[in-house]
């Protein structure tokens, strides 16, 4: 057996009960870290005694960045790097805990359906460390290959250490009731009791019913067959690649190749990360390769490729900057140009991460401004956009991110239908924003991580309808101008050209291994 399929802790713990005999000790302690602070935790965690023998420090880190998501609105992906190193976990223990934290959050509804036939009062009558706990020791059960009497004593050996005796022994027979059916037999037996095909592709997927309504029809509406949606759903659940990019004339990928990344297929200056700690390149810690969707990198470099030769001197706008990923390359892309960016940001510690992330790049080619895009006329100076607009403007904007369920494990979780309603009058009012700043000629991109439809094409075609200044222009010429050759040809062709008129762009995990970006191309008359 390898040392994965027992999970961490080694085999010295195997078929130890871990947790007696200092049992009411640890569970106060256990209650009482469950209400603090992550940081306080962290910090707790970092202490040489490792403070529980019942809980080993993967499955510890996995559970706390689960409490940290569902009892203070944390960011998994966010959370999960800090406790890594708090726990001081090893490469193959920070891999176990990656798979089970965000696995577990991933499948969420999925597990708490399994877990609503095995638990005797309703799954929000359970305490909320309890109900994390479960669903953790689900995922084990059903989708990793953690032999059963391992997921079982381990999480048991968790719960008692982390929360209490009594708890222990709930969680001992829920996961009892859960491994006595393997996952095809589960998904048989909740499919059998979904409503309709949607539902069932929901559970047996792990979204919300209502994202893979709006997935199937935003396949559709970007001209793509509706029988691609399992392969879509199914790429939503898979860890995504961590790529590189190297900011033009300022990093160079050659060290990550060595170390063992692999050059991407999509866009020139990427490369697909080994996995492991990025931060030990040398090019990493000095910012000149940073970490960045390829599909993001596409997009902003075909706003640079998009209307023939940069001009020396232009101006250019990104309205949405935060936390900075595109600002970046299109600073360095800016500076290889002689052009210069302005980056703006709503967010004042979200603009304080643009600030970092272009510290690498020369601040000639720069600037970083605080405000809400919506008001972006003030950056004219009174004086006309003729005059004083900018020459390539993103719009980056706020969306439901449900192009990027991969990255962000528990977001389609919290995502409901109500956040369409919301956003969709923001990127208007900042598409429009974004048009009067526009000098004449000028190019505007506007991009979202969401496929769907009401966020892409519907506030595009909206804004078109309402503006006679603006027009459609090509937005494929330009992607795949910055794209390698020849990589978005045939079935991975992203282009979508309706009636004949300029195409949009999107891209698709299942099919371009990136986030599902959309972009499109407009020109200020
Ligand atoms: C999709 S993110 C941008 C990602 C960024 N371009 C990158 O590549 O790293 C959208 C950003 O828009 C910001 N935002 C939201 N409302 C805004 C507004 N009214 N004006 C400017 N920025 C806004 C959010 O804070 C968020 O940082």
């Amino acid at each position: 057996m390898s040392p994965r399929e027992s999970g961490p802790g080694g085999n010295d713990r195997r078929g130890q009960r871990p947790g007696h005999g200092d049992g009411s000790r640890r569970n106060a302690r256990g209650h009482e870290r469950n209400r603090r602070g992550l940081a306080e935790r962290q910090r707790s965690a970092a202490a040489p005694s490792r403070r529980t023998r019942g809980a080993d420090p993967a499955r510890l880190a996995a559970f706390e960045t689960l409490r940290a998501v569902s009892a203070e609105g944390a960011y998994g992906n966010l959370v999960l790097p800090g406790l890594v190193r708090a726990h001081r976990l090893d490469r193959r223990d920070a891999a176990f805990a990656t798979e089970l934290a965000y696995g577990a959050l991933r499948r969420q509804g999925t597990w708490d359906a399994v877990l609503a036939r095995c638990v005797d009062r309703p799954l929000d009558r359970l305490d909320g460390a309890v109900l994390d706990a479960l669903r953790l020791g689900v995922h084990q059960l059903l989708a990793m290959r953690v032999p059963d009497h391992a997921a079982l004593d381990r999480t048991v050996g968790l719960v008692r250490a982390e929360i209490g005796a009594g708890p222990g022994g709930l969680v001992n027979a829920v996961l009892r009731k859960v491994a006595a059916k393997d996952l095809a037999a589960w998904t048989a037996e909740l499919e059998a009791g979904a409503p309709d095909e949607t539902a069932r592709l929901g559970l047996r997927h792990a979204h919300p019913a209502w994202q893979v309504r709006a997935l199937r029809q935003a396949l559709v509406a970007h001209g793509r067959d509706a029988g691609e949606l399992e392969a879509l759903l199914e790429a939503d659940n898979a860890p995504p690649v961590v790529n590189l990019v190297a900011l033009p004339g300022l990093g160079e990928l050659d060290e990550a190749l060595r170390a063992g990344a692999r050059a991407g297929e999509l866009v020139p200056g990427s490369a697909l990360s080994s996995g492991g700690d990025l931060h030990r390149l040398a090019s990493v810690r000095a910012g000149g390769v940073r970490v960045q969707d390829a599909g993001s990198q596409l997009v902003a470099r075909a706003l640079v490729a998009a209307g023939g030769d940069v001009a020396a001197g232009e101006r250019w706008l990104d309205l949405c900057a935060g936390p900075g990923g595109k600002a970046a390359l299109l600073a360095a892309l800016a500076d290889a140009h002689g052009a210069r960016l302005t980056a703006n940001e709503v967010a004042p510690h979200r603009a304080e991460l643009v600030r970092r992330a272009l510290r690498p790049v020369p601040a000639r080619a720069w600037e970083v401004r605080t405000g809400d895009g919506r008001e972006a006329a003030a950056l004219l100076g009174g004086r006309p956009a003729a005059e004083a607009g900018f020459d390539r403007v993103l719009v980056d904007a706020p969306c439901t991110g449900l192009g990027a369920l991969r990255r962000r494990p528990e977001s389609r979780w919290r995502r409901t239908p109500r956040d369409l309603a919301e956003l969709g009058p923001l990127q208007r009012q900042l598409l429009r924003a974004a048009a009067d700043v526009t000098r004449p000629g000028g190019l505007i991109a506007y991009v979202t991580c969401s496929p769907h439809a009401a966020e892409t094409l519907a506030v595009v075609e909206d804004v078109l309808r309402e503006r006679r200044d603006l027009e459609a222009v090509d937005a494929l010429g330009p992607v795949r101008e910055a794209a390698l050759p020849g990589s978005l040809e045939g079935e991975r062709d992203p282009g979508l050209s309706r009636d004949g008129g300029p195409a949009t762009v999107q891209l698709w995990p299942h099919v371009h291994g990136t986030d599902a970006m959309f972009l499109a191309l407009l020109r200020r008359r």
